[in-house]
């Protein structure tokens, strides 16, 4: 597969690093050095974009995509208020496009059993819930789009929460959610690549559901495996969607 890399940061050069030793060649990298020169005829010889950018830039890479038909695999997060227009657009004008807050197979599995578990939990009204995140301190948004996808899959299984609200250690702005409000805990620290924690607690005892990755590696090669997946659909799709369990 040719591709496209939209954005060059951390994650764009292990991607790089990962496609090419799956076979694929990566025929055009763009970063805020280069992106205002770009235009859809640069895209015409690939067959795929990855875009790993920032949650400011991605809206405008989307619509490169769109506009070069050219099928996208998205995994900048701190976008996602304008996830409905983007499913819209896609869809009219016939795009490939794929999206995910999280590559790792090991946090599509803790999605999985998330849901599970809050299902399990929710007639048991003693048990109070929280999401705690903790990424590196270079991390432009917060919560983390892991974060938000985790609430998101808790929200649709208990009948208390409806909203979730978002606390920023160190931020100064302290965030006390009221009853039906889900608290996510976002901490920034030194170069961790990523820690996601539910806990459900209650008077005399506590449970945690916690995924730790070790390095990017992770993230990087899923995506790969993404753009794989994606070469030759048409439509709108989450990476949730590659995964057989959640069916
Ligand atoms: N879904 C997932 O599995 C994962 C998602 N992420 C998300 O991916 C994103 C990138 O993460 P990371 O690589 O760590 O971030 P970095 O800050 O390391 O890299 C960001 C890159 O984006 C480039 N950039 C800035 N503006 C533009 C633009 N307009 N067009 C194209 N590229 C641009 C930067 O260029 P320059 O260097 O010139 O400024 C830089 O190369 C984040 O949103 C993060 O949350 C991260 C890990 C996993
Ligand atoms: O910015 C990061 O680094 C990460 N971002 C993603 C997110 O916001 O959830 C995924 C991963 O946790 C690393």
């Amino acid at each position: 597969m040719k591709i496209v890399l939209l954005g060059y940061g951390k994650m764009g050069q292990l991607i790089e690093r990962f496609a090419m030793k799956r076979g694929h060649e990566v025929v055009l990298i763009i970063d805020e050095r280069n992106r205002n020169s770009i235009t859809p005829e640069d895209l015409e010889d690939a067959d795929m974009a990855i875009d790993f950018s920032t949650p400011h830039a991605a809206l405008e890479n989307i619509s490169l995509c769109f506009e070069s038909n050219l099928p996208l695999v998205v995994g900048t997060t701190g976008w996602y208020e304008h996830l409905d227009e983007v499913k819209e657009t896609c869809l009219e004008a016939d795009q490939s496009f794929l999206y995910g807050s999280n590559f790792s197979i090991g946090v599509n599995i803790f999605f999985h059993i998330n849901k599970m578990l809050a299902k399990a939990i929710n007639p048991y009204k003693q048990y109070d819930v929280q999401v705690e995140e903790i990424h590196h301190i270079h991390k432009l948004d917060a919560p983390s789009g892991t974060a938000i996808t985790i609430a998101e899959g808790i929200l649709e299984n208990n009948d208390e929460k409806k909203t979730w609200v978002n606390s920023v250690e160190g931020s100064g702005e302290e965030v006390i959610p009221k009853g039906n409000e889900l608290l996510i805990e976002s901490l920034r620290i030194e170069e961790v690549p990523g820690t996601h924690t539910v806990l459900y607690s209650s008077e005399v005892d506590q449970i945690e559901l916690k995924h730790t990755a070790h390095s990017r590696e992770g993230f990087a090669l899923g995506a790969v495996i993404a753009a794989e997946w994606l070469l030759g659909k048409k439509g709108f799709y989450q990476v949730t969607e590659m995964f057989d369990f959640n069916k």
